[in-house]
């Protein structure tokens, strides 16, 4: 059972260009591949959490329009957009992975990835990621739901570490696979008010063996004002450990 897991595991990890625990894409690999959703045994069309909705204010469309914009420009000498590009985001970690009857059973569990465990639009973490594969960076740009509250009218300190956890975490993963956080620090230097948007700006340090180190840093949409910095130690794990075998 435990050879069929990590064999499908692997299947799914060599679509997914992301880390699992994060905002894992499979689905657009497949549709390039051709792959007829009629057998696939999961949702042939998840729902994308980090399309604009209702709740996001102007800050946030404007903040999202003028990264969008950066995902369209082609390069002067190929017709491929870039460097920018958004990244899709569902509420289920292992949701469209491949085959197997132990991961089919993970699949079908209640678990939902934590940050997208709300229906309710705005409600909590509303966030979009694009990421930046040529400079080993992404921004991501968050507006916080008033069930994050921490000092009144602030978000909630764990809040953001889930964010900046989520952001980092989504580079690492991203730049070389699965991963895990080994060491997260964080030094808030100003609270962030409820309701208001921030950008995540996260970028790659270095790369040692195994480790992925990766900083971060969380200001206003203007950038004039820092709320939050910290840095990020990643490990590269291998499926089995991911699964906690
Ligand atoms: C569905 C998928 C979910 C995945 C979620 C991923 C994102 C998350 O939020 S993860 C959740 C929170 N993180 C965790 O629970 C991780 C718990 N810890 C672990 O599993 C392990 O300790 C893990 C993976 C971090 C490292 O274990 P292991 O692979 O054995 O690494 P190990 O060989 O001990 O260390 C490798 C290197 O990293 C260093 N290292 C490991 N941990 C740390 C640490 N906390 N601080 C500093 N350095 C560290 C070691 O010193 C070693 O360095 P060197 O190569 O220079 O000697």
């Amino acid at each position: 059972m435990i050879r069929s897991c990590l064999k499908a595991s692997r299947t799914f990890i060599s679509h997914c260009p992301v880390a699992l625990s994060h905002d894992a894409v499979s689905q657009p690999v497949l549709v390039r591949r051709g792959l007829s959703m009629g057998l696939w045994p999961f949702s042939a069309s998840p729902r994308d959490f980090s399309l604009p909705n209702a709740s996001w204010n102007a800050e946030m469309r404007q903040v999202y329009d003028h990264y969008t914009a950066l995902c369209e420009v082609k390069t002067e000498d190929s017709e491929e957009t870039g460097p920018w590009h958004k990244l899709p985001s569902y509420n289920r970690s292992l949701k469209h992975a491949a085959g197997g009857v132990y991961l089919s059973k993970l699949i079908q569990s209640k678990a939902r990835l934590f940050t997208r465990n709300k229906k309710e639009y705005g409600a909590a973490f509303e966030y979009v990621i694009f990421m930046n594969k040529q400079e080993k960076r992404c921004v991501c740009a968050f507006q916080a739901g008033h069930l994050l509250e921490g000092p009144p009218g602030h978000v909630h300190g764990g809040a953001i570490a889930t964010m900046i956890d989520t952001v980092t975490g989504t580079l690492a993963g991203y730049l070389v696979g699965p991963v895990m956080t080994a060491n997260l620090n964080i030094n808030y230097r100003s609270p962030i008010p409820l309701g208001g948007v921030v950008l995540i700006h996260s970028a790659l340090d270095r790369l040692e063996g195994k480790k992925i180190f990766v900083n971060c840093r969380v200001t206003s949409t203007d950038e004039s004002k820092l709320h939050t910095e910290a840095t990020a130690l990643f490990i590269s794990v291998n499926m089995g450990h991911l699964f906690g075998m």
